[in-house]
């Protein structure tokens, strides 16, 4: 499958926290969710990736080329979207579409100004007086102005209220018809990845934990609830997580069949929900 993201080796090192040989491909044409807990490394890979922080080392190609090269290249295909203000507060959506435009290759006015109009966004008011979901939306007309091939997003549906939220999932599905699109989000909305996300990419204290389809998940990891008199050391391998209420036991696994073959009638083995996948490998006590 072709990439259009690989990480190889990543490092970077700040006080108390640190990525360490990371590895990472993300693969074109489809949507790939970025999830892990607070201050696990999301953005800082995702910076990374934009070259926004330099890696300490390790190699990094995007669609194939390094930045130190091809950076102009790389970011002529790449929409951005991230919640920090990148723009001057002074200035209105009409003034960044004046300077933004020359610089892409494939701005599309006709794109922007019905981006515009979709997210209610007012054109001569300055940046300063948004709210801060309206600072997302304008971050995102001006990502997706200039047909990206490629749309990184820091956490995209922050600070968005659930009607534009499910706008903005359907703005997704509509730019994933084509196939030659890839998408590539933070996110720690875990139901909005379980409608529109292909594959799962789970950070954790700064390693990659695991990069998963979707499909993988809902297939392979199941939930299990039982008693806890049934977990003894031997019992207790089969397990990936496990967590003790009183006289009860919740637990993940990655071989439902073969919990179902051990132990039969006695645990309920249940679909088992992205929140609680990441609940677990998070580490439950
Ligand atoms: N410029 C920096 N200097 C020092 N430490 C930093 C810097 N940027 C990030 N960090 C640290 O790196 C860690 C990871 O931060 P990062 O922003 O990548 O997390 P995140 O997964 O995006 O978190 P969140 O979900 O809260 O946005 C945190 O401990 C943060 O304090």
């Amino acid at each position: 499958m072709e990439k259009v993201i690989e990480l190889e080796n990543l490092n970077k090192n700040f006080p108390g926290f640190s990525i360490n040989d990371l590895n990472l491909n993300i693969n074109k044409g489809y949507v790939t969710g970025f999830v892990g807990a607070n201050g696990s490394g999301k953005s800082t890979t995702i910076k990374m990736i934009m070259n926004l922080i330099k890696p300490d080392s390790g190699d990094l190609k995007i669609f194939g080329m390094e930045h130190g090269d091809y950076e102009k290249t790389i970011k002529q295909k790449i929409g951005f979207v991230y919640d920090d203000n990148i723009y001057y507060e002074g200035l209105s959506l009409r003034d960044l579409q004046k300077i933004i435009a020359p610089v892409y290759h494939d701005w599309n006015n006709e794109t922007f100004y019905n981006y515009i109009e979709k997210f209610e966004l007012p054109l001569n008011k300055p940046i300063k007086n948004f709210s801060k979901g309206m600072r997302m939306k304008a971050s995102l007309v001006l990502a997706l102005s200039h047909n990206p091939e490629l749309i990184i997003m820091d956490e995209p549906t922050a600070g968005l209220d659930p009607v534009f939220r499910k706008d903005l999932l359907k703005t997704i599905q509509e730019i994933m018809m084509d196939e030659d699109k890839s998408i590539f989000f933070s996110t720690h909305i875990t139901s909005d990845l379980e409608k529109i996300a292909d594959y799962i990419v789970f950070i954790k204290d700064g390693d990659i934990i695991f990069n998963h389809s979707i499909n993988t998940l809902q297939n392979d990891f199941a939930l299990v609830k039982g008693n806890r008199s049934l977990i003894d050391r031997d019992t207790e391998q089969e397990f990936d997580y496990i967590s003790f209420k009183e006289d009860t036991f919740e637990a993940m696994t990655k071989k439902p069949r073969k919990i179902a073959e051990i132990f039969g009638d006695e645990v309920i083995i249940d679909k088992i929900s992205l929140e609680e996948i990441m609940y677990f490998f998070n580490g439950v006590e």
